[in-house]
């Protein structure tokens, strides 16, 4: 993938954009009726959302002609145009194909309508906020490019549309499937507010479905970020349905991060109720409505009182009085039954199972989808504190930092000093590890393994011997799988934590950097590097788990080999125990096994050489071919040295066979 995410963003910024000026898409508007009479232009797909008067003048959008066939970037890649997706106020949306056969979506916004210095000002912060994310239930930003004609921003493809498509076709939602589609926005919500990110557009139509049924949040034309010590926005923007009463008082009150916990509150109303709350034809009655928190749930509507309590706080006129982010998911509502996923027949009905969730269930999946929203659960709010004393029975000290949102909603947003609030270093804009490639790995390793097993003994003149080098081992580990994740140690002295939502904090040894991996099931790791001296907010609290099992590994457990210098970025891809072995995967390609006896195998190169370090730490590594035909390792015998290898070879086929 392209380095664009280390790159400046040349196409944009190099002028060529400044040849043609035009209207803004901008909402920074003196009065509410400004602000609709804007809004109406860029938001007229939102319509079933908010009925306004269709204005006369032309989309923006509408100047964006359909673009080639082919679409080849500066850095010479093509991408093949496919399927007109969809139009919003401002841009269409096609499908676009790289070589590989990968389909995206490519948000086209023309040329021609970036006519001023504010709109492009404003195009190019949507795309500098929006690469900087990275979230399980954000659409992925993955490329950005122009030609002639287009601007091009390349997404991650969304193939279900959006949560305004899904009311429009089932009028109205279950409260379990709501309750799903709730804790992954929060979890988004909490993500962008982590990074001080207001989304300010909120609303179904902005909320898209990826291939899996997750949630994407996407359009971030209004998003901002609230500069470090700055604690207001003073643009009035939004659209009209889901504008927060704060924001209708303009440039007298400001508005902050609560914006998006009112947008919150007016979804799940609309989700459960089948309209927005402050629904009207007119956008004047629409604004008196949301300024005299003038809702009511409609006798015929069947919404749980739990439910009308949340939405009742969510849309407090007071943003001071709304639920922080962190607080949205303690209310009751929460309890009641979730499905662990959705599955496609949610988009044309109410699924089968729905109601029939049981409230065992319910926690198991509530914890489960907030764990893939990347969300820790209230009894984890202090992780390392429960931590510790599970581990050391040590009475617990306060050891994280605050949270960034405690429970006095007074305080909320301002408790971190902005000056503290670390920035990512560096964001690796390929994946640092991709699955396809340690899935063929996997593959490789058993099918070599198989073949020098059978290989006989008149072609062993012709095998060439593969260099033997020593592999990168995990040294130390402790599974706290139940509570937060699985912590081990490298040769390295790397330290890494495989958190129960699949993600990996690495620290390295004799550095102050530390990476964040973050995991996309169906492509790899990214990577961002931050520094563990200033640490990014919202990575302290994983930071601190690391460091106490640092702390804890370093004093309790005993090494399994000595240190080696790092040469590549090396992590835990996946473990798996039984009652006969612990098996590692790591990224560079290995599988390391750790018997009971306590001794332990790592093969490595593909199947072609494995490694033996004893109980005692001695260590041999030769190529694979010499111990089956000897029978064992000369150094240091192995008990059951073959059975062993066959135990191996068994496991990694079962994994290269997803079996
Ligand atoms: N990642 C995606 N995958 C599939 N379709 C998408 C994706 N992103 C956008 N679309 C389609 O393109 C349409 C326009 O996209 P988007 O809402 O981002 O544009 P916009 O002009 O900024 O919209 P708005 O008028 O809300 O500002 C969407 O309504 C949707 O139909």
């Amino acid at each position: 993938m392209a380095s664009y995410r280390t790159q400046p963003l040349q196409p944009l910024n190099n002028g060529q954009l400044n040849a043609r000026l035009a209207t803004t898409p901008v909402k920074s508007l003196a009065s509410p009726a400004h602000a609709a009479a804007a809004t109406a232009t860029r938001r007229v797909r939102d319509g079933a959302e908010a009925k306004e008067k269709p204005k006369k003048k032309e989309k923006l959008s509408s100047l964006c002609k359909t673009p080639p066939s082919i679409v080849r970037t500066r850095n010479g890649r093509d991408y093949q145009r496919g399927l007109f997706l969809g139009e919003g106020g401002f841009a269409r949306c096609f499908q676009m194909k790289d070589s590989s056969g990968q389909i995206f979506a490519a948000k086209t916004v023309a040329k021609a309508s970036i006519k001023n210095e504010k709109t492009k000002t404003k195009l190019l912060s949507e795309i500098k906020i929006h690469k900087s994310l990275k979230h399980p239930n954000i659409v992925n930003f993955i490329d950005c490019f122009e030609d002639d004609v287009n601007v091009y921003i390349l997404l991650e493809i969304c193939p279900h549309q959006s949560l305004m498509e899904l009311l429009k076709t089932r009028k109205v939602l279950t409260e379990p499937e709501t309750r799903f589609f709730m804790t992954q926005v929060v979890g988004a919500i909490k993500y962008l507010h982590g990074r001080r990110v207001i989304h300010r557009d909120l609303k179904l139509g902005n909320i898209f479905f990826d291939p899996n049924m997750n949630l994407k949040i996407g359009d971030f034309g209004l998003a901002s970020v609230l500069p470090a010590g700055d604690s207001r926005k003073y643009t009035i923007c939004g659209t009209p349905n889901y504008i927060a009463p704060e924001v209708l008082g303009g440039k007298t009150t400001g508005h902050s991060f609560e914006v998006d916990i009112w947008a919150i509150g007016v979804m799940m109303y609309a989700l459960l109720v089948g309209k927005p709350p402050f629904q009207s034809r007119d956008v004047q009655v629409i604004y008196e409505r949301i300024k005299n928190i003038d809702f009511a749930f409609p006798p015929d509507k069947e919404v749980s009182p739990e439910a009308k309590a949340l939405i009742k706080d969510l849309l407090s006129l007071n943003p001071l009085h709304r639920p922080t982010i962190d607080e949205i998911l303690q209310y009751d509502w929460f309890k009641g039954p979730i499905p662990s996923t959705i599955t496609p027949e949610t988009l044309v009905g109410k699924p089968r199972n729905v109601d029939s969730i049981s409230r065992q269930q319910a926690s198991v999946n509530f914890n489960h989808v907030k764990a893939n929203a990347g969300i820790y659960s209230p009894s984890n709010k202090a992780p390392v504190q429960i931590l510790k004393s599970d581990l050391e029975s040590e009475k617990p000290k306060a050891l994280l930092p605050q949270s960034l949102s405690p429970g006095d909603t007074k305080y909320k947003y301002k408790e971190v000093d902005p000056k503290q609030v670390g920035k990512p270093r560096r964001v690796f804009n390929t994946y640092i590890a991709t699955t396809k490639d340690l899935d063929q790995n996997c593959f490789d390793t058993y099918q070599n393994m198989r073949k020098i097993e059978h290989l006989r003994d008149d072609r062993l003149g012709s095998f060439e011997l593969p260099t033997c080098e020593k592999p990168v081992l995990v040294s130390k580990w402790v599974d706290y799988s139940n509570k937060y994740g699985f912590s081990y140690q490298l040769s390295t002295n790397d330290i890494g934590v495989l958190f129960n939502d699949e993600n990996t904090v690495l620290k390295f040894h004799n550095s102050d950097k530390f990476l964040e991996l973050i995991l996309n099931k169906n492509e790899g790791w990214i990577a961002i590097e931050n520094s563990s001296v200033n640490p990014p907010s919202e990575s302290r609290k994983q930071l601190d788990i690391v460091d106490f099992f640092a702390k804890y590994m370093n004093s309790n457990l005993s090494k399994v080999s000595d240190n080696e210098e790092r040469k590549e970025t090396v992590f835990l891809r996946r473990y798996t125990r039984t009652n006969e072995y612990i098996m590692f995967e790591l990224t560079d390609g290995s599988f390391q096994f750790n018997f009971k006896d306590h001794h332990k195998f790592c093969i490595s190169k593909a199947g072609t050489v494995i490694t033996h370090v004893s109980p005692n730490r001695g260590i041999e590594t030769c190529p694979l071919i010499l111990i089956l035909k000897q029978g064992n390792f000369s150094r240091e015998e192995v008990p059951e040295c073959l059975e062993k290898i066959m135990v191996v070879k068994d496991a990694i086929k079962r994994k290269a066979f997803r079996e």
